[in-house]
């Protein structure tokens, strides 16, 4: 039988870490350029680049999924998205 160390579980489960976080990054990329794709339309169609009613909408999904830190999560993304308000 062949024993791993904790040393090499750490390593193992780090190197998958770091790769969950590079495609969250990307995901995270992805989502501000589709973001600027809506904010754009909008501002060019007459409106304004902040929805209210549609980041109370997103702020609810990841409170509902991830609880408190998913709605600060949400804060996060959204001011990526569309900077300070
Ligand atoms: O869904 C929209 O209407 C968007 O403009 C996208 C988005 C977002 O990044 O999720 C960005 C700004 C708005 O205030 C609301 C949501």
């Amino acid at each position: 039988m062949t024993t791993t160390s904790p040393e090499a579980t750490i390593a193992d489960a780090r190197e998958r870490i770091d790769a969950l976080d590079d495609r969250i990054i990307g995901l995270i990329q992805e989502r501000m350029a589709v973001s600027d794709v809506v904010q754009q339309t909008r501002i060019a169609s007459g409106g304004r680049r902040v929805s209210l009613s549609r980041e109370m909408e997103i702020l609810g999904r990841y409170r509902e999924a991830l609880g408190k830190p998913g709605t600060t999560l949400a804060m996060t993304l959204l001011e990526l998205c569309r900077g300070r308000i």
